[in-house]
């Protein structure tokens, strides 16, 4: 399905992403993990052409990825939607219309001047929120949700477009752990029960390991990790994160009783 070989981003002397090869045979939720500046925004990035490669190449069912431009590029970017930790909505538009933005690739620009829609795809907007759990603030300002509210606003945006794939860029980095355990459980649900591929971005190594059915460790742009979570033995998450014997995994933790036990 998604292949990935060798894919490498310079910035420069920098080497942000580093002969980046990951197999993606059938549906999976993957969730890739390191620290600041690992290269995973920038590997993402790269999966959506947002950015391009410096080299390698990315095959999705035997297309290749890499080499798309103009009209054929957007319609990859809409079959491989992106979601932010900063959400990216409208915020002085309403939900639903927040949502319908993710039709915005279908849509001519005299329809999307004057914010015509189908009807169909306002009662599809509505379903889907309906799926996410906050239906019930259609007509709200985004600006006025609450922030996993607004996560789940841009991941009904998502999809909208009706992807293969999801690829969530820190989606719960902003997230208070009770907001992060709902978005989670959301793109976990789209995953399972659409079968569509989740590849999030995540800063805690907890979250990687409980929603995830497979962990890609980054360190210094390299994938240095790549397994099922029961794999990832404290001695392997110490050399993503590059750390000594000190390590503590609490600390990368966004459990509330995890941290409490760490300050007890
Ligand atoms: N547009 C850019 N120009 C120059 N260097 C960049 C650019 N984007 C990223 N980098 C560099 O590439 C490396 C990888 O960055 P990236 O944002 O992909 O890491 P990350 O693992 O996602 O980190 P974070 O969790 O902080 O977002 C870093 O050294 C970063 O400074």
């Amino acid at each position: 399905m998604l292949q990935i070989d060798q894919l490498t981003k310079k910035f420069g002397p920098n080497i942000a992403v580093d002969s980046a090869t990951i197999s993606v045979p059938e549906p999976a939720m993957i969730g890739i993990i390191g620290r600041s500046g690992a290269g995973k925004s920038t590997l993402l990035r790269m999966i959506n052409r947002l950015s391009d490669p410096s080299s390698g190449r990315i095959v999705f069912d035997g297309r290749d990825i890499t080499t798309l431009s103009g009209a054929d590029k957007r319609r990859w970017q809409s079959e491989c939607a992106m979601i932010f930790q900063q959400f990216n909505l409208v915020p002085r538009m309403d939900v639903v219309s927040n949502v319908l933005h993710g039709t915005l690739n279908r849509r001519s620009t005299l329809a999307t001047m004057f914010n015509l829609f189908p009807s169909e795809d306002i009662h599809r907007a509505i379903d889907i929120l309906d799926r996410l759990g906050i239906a019930a603030h259609g007509a709200k300002r985004a600006e006025a949700l609450s922030g996993g509210q607004q996560q789940r606003v841009a991941i009904a945006r998502a999809l909208m477009q009706d992807p293969h794939i999801i690829l969530a860029d820190e989606p719960i980095a902003s997230l208070d752990p009770m907001n992060a355990q709902v978005v989670m459980q959301s793109l976990r649900s789209i995953h399972e029960e659409d079968g569509r591929t989740v590849i999030a971005n995540l800063h805690t190594l907890d979250t990687a390991r409980r929603y995830c059915d497979r962990v890609i460790g980054m360190r210094d742009g390299r994938i240095v990790f790549d397994g099922r979570p029961d794999q990832l033995t404290t001695g392997a998450a110490r050399d993503i994160y590059g750390a000594d014997d000190s390590f503590n995994e609490a600390y990368t933790s966004t459990e509330i009783q995890t941290l409490d036990r760490v300050s007890a």
